[in-house]
C-alpha cells in the first residue's frame, strides 16, 4: 500500500471532487459516514456518554457529522466546538447548521481553560480538532486541552489524525498531541503512525478506503510503502518443476563463539526451511558437534580456533554469506571479518556482531559489497550512525548512510522498516511475542535464504521481513506472544509462504 504525504493526500481530495462531480460537503458526509458505520458497529447503540471534540476546519466537519449521525440514531452525543481560530470553514459552517438539526443541545463553544468539560473514565471520545491541516503550534489553552483529554483515560478515538500530531515532527512535552487508543485514517495512512516514538499517540491504527480517485493514487509516485499481503504475493517468485537444489544456492553460515553457537544453529536452520538448496556453517571449533546435530541438513566447516573466529578460510563458492551472529567482537575475529571482506565480493547479510565491528572499524564499511544487506536492532543501529534526536531524523541519517555506502539497511522495531536510499519499506506484519532472544538471528537466515534463491538483496530484505513476521502471526494464535520462541520461528517459516495465496476464509453464510 503507497504512504502518501499529506500534499499528496490534499491534492487527491482535489482531484477527486473534480473528477467525481461531487461537492466537498459529499465527500465530507462519504468519508465522516465511514467511520460513524465503523463506531456504530462497535458500540451496537450502547447508551454510554460520547463527547466529540470539534475543531474548526474539515476535521472538525468531519466530527459534527459523527455527531450527527450518532445523533440520527439515538446515541448520548454532546459536542464542543474548540474555537482555536475565527477562521471556519465551509464545510464545517454547513454541518454546524446540519447538526443543529437534530439535536436541541447545540455544540457548546471551548474558548479557554474555563470551558475544559469534566471529562470521565467512562467517557468515549471522538478526537475531529485538528487532521492534516495542522500547521503551527498548538496555542497553549488548545495543548492543555489536549492534555486534560488525555488525562481523563477516557477511551479516544481519532479522526484522520491525532490531534496535535504533525505529520513531520514527534509530538513530545512541549509539542503534545492526543493519546488515542484507536486512529482511523483516510485513505492512506501516514509515516509517522508506523515510527516507534508516535505508537502511544496511534493506537490501533485504522485505514478507511474513501474512495479517493483510484487513478490519480495509482499514478503519483511514492517513496514510502507499506508492505501487507498483496504487495508480498508480487515478491514471490514461484519454483519451476525439476529443479535440483543448486537452482536455490548455497548460503555460507558465519559466526558463533564459545556460549553463543545456537544464534548461527537458528540463522542456518532459517536459511534452510526458507529454501535454501544448500547450506554451509562456518564456526569456531567448539560449534562442531553442536551444528551437526541441531541442523543435520547442514555442512559444517570450522576455524582452526576452538572458542572464536580468527580465520574465516573455506574453499567453497556460495551464493550469499551471512556474517556476525555470536561472533563477539574481539581483535582476532575483527581482522578474519576484515581479511573475509577483502576477499570475497558476494552477496552479504550482516547481523549483529558484524554490525558491531563494523561501528568499531568504520573504514571496513567501504569493503562492503554494493546492496549488503544490514539487519541492526536499535542498539546497533546507533552504534552504526551515531544518536538521534527523534525517529525522523534516525530516518535521515539511515536514508544518507545507506545512499553514501549504497547499501540496505533493515531497521529492526515493531514496524521494521527496510531502507534503500530514498525509498522506504514499511513491515506491518509480526507482533510483541516475537521480541524474544534469537528471532533477529532466524530474520538473517530468510534473507540470506532468499538472496540465495536469486531473489535481489532489496526483494530479500522486504519479502524476508514479511514472512518473518507472518509466521510470529501465525504462530502467536497457536502458542501465544509468551509461548514463541525462535527456534519456532524458524521451524515454520514455511507456513507464511503458504499462506501468502490461502483464500481468506469465508464468513458464515457466504
Ligand atoms: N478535503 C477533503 O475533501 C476532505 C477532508 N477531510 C478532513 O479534513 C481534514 C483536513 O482539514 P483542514 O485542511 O480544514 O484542516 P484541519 O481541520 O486539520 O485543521 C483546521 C485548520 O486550522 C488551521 N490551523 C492549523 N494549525 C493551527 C493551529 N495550531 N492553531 C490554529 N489553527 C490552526 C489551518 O488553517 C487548518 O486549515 C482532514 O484531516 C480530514 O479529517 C475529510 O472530510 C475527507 C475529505
Ligand atoms: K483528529
Amino acid at each position: 500500500m503507497k504512504i502518501f504525504d499529506i500534499e499528496q493526500l490534499a491534492k487527491a481530495d482535489k482531484v477527486t471532487i473534480e473528477k467525481q462531480e461531487i461537492s466537498s460537503t459529499e465527500l465530507m458526509e462519504r468519508a465522516a459516514t465511514l467511520v460513524f458505520n465503523d463506531i456504530h458497529s462497535k458500540l451496537n447503540g450502547a447508551q454510554i456518554p460520547i463527547k466529540i471534540f470539534c475543531g474548526i476546519g474539515n476535521n472538525g466537519g468531519d466530527g459534527l457529522v459523527i455527531g450527527r449521525l450518532l445523533l440520527e440514531h439515538g446515541y448520548q452525543v454532546i459536542a464542543y466546538v474548540v474555537n482555536y481560530s475565527n477562521k471556519r470553514s465551509q464545510d464545517f459552517l454547513l454541518n454546524y447548521d446540519r447538526i443543529k438539526e437534530v439535536s436541541n443541545n447545540w455544540p457548546s463553544s471551548i474558548k479557554g481553560e474555563d470551558d475544559f468539560p469534566e471529562i470521565s473514565e467512562k467517557d468515549f471520545i471522538i478526537d475531529a480538532m485538528f487532521g492534516i491541516g495542522l500547521n503551527r503550534p498548538l496555542e497553549d489553552w488548545v495543548g492543555k486541552l489536549v492534555r486534560h483529554i488525555n488525562r481523563s483515560k477516557a477511551f479516544i478515538v481519532a479522526i484522520d489524525m491525532p490531534s496535535g500530531m504533525f505529520a513531520d515532527k514527534m509530538p513530545n512535552e512541549k509539542r503534545p498531541a492526543i493519546k488515542a487508543n484507536v486512529t482511523i485514517t483516510f485513505q492512506s495512512p501516514k509515516l509517522i503512525f508506523f515510527l516507534p516514538q508516535a505508537a502511544e499517540y496511534i493506537g490501533d491504527l485504522q485505514v478507511i478506503d474513501i474512495g479517493l480517485d483510484r487513478e490519480y493514487l495509482a499514478k503519483t509516485a511514492v517513496n514510502k510503502q507499506l508492505i501487507n499481503k498483496p504487495e508480498a504475493q508480487l515478491l514471490y517468485k514461484p519454483r519451476i518443476n525439476f529443479a535440483h537444489k543448486g537452482d536455490y544456492g548455497h548460503a555460507l553460515i558465519i559466526g558463533g563463539s564459545y556460549g553463543k553457537i545456537g544464534s548461527i544453529s537458528l540463522t542456518a536452520k532459517a536459511t534452510l526451511k526458507t529454501g535454501a538448496g544448500m547450506v554451509t556453517i562456518f564456526s569456531p571449533k567448539c560449534g562442531y558437534q553442536i551444528l551437526q546435530s541441531t541442523v543435520p541438513e547442514a555442512m559444517v566447516l570450522t576455524d582452526e580456533n576452538e572458542e572464536t573466529l580468527s580465520n574465516i578460510e573455506f574453499d567453497l563458492s556460495p551464493d550469499v554469506i551471512c556474517f556476525g551472529m555470536g561472533a563477539g567482537t574481539s581483535k582476532e575475529t575483527t581482522a578474519a571479518f576484515k581479511d573475509l571482506l577483502i576477499n570475497t565480493k558476494k552477496p552479504m547479510v550482516i547481523d549483529a556482531d558484524g554490525i558491531n565491528i563494523l561501528s568499531k572499524e568504520k573504514e571496513l564499511i567501504k569493503e562492503l559489497p554494493e546492496n549488503t544487506v544490514l539487519t541492526p536492532h536499535p542498539g546497533e543501529l546507533e552504534r552504526l550512525i551515531g544518536k538521534w534526536k527523534d525517529d525522523f531524523d534516525k530516518l535521515y541519517k539511515v536514508k544518507k548512510f545507506s545512499k553514501e555506502h549504497k547499501l540496505i539497511v533493515v531497521i529492526k522495531g515493531a514496524h521494521t522498516i527496510i531502507v534503500f536510499n530514498d525509498d522506504l519499506y514499511i513491515n506491518n506484519t509480526g507482533n510483541p511475542g516475537m521480541a524474544t532472544a534469537g528471532s533477529g538471528d532466524v530474520l538473517s537466515g530468510v534473507i540470506t535464504s532468499l538472496i540465495s534463491q536469486k531473489y535481489e538483496p532489496l526483494i530479500a530484505a522486504v519479502f524476508g521481513v514479511y514472512l518473518h513476521g507472518k509466521t510470529g502471526d501465525i504462530l502467536a494464535e497457536e502458542m501465544s506472544y509468551e509461548g514463541l520462541i525462535a527456534g519456532d520461528i524458524a521451524d515454520n517459516i514455511g507456513k507464511s509462504f503458504l499462506d501468502l495465496f490461502k483464500k481468506e476464509m469465508q464468513s458464515e453464510g457466504n
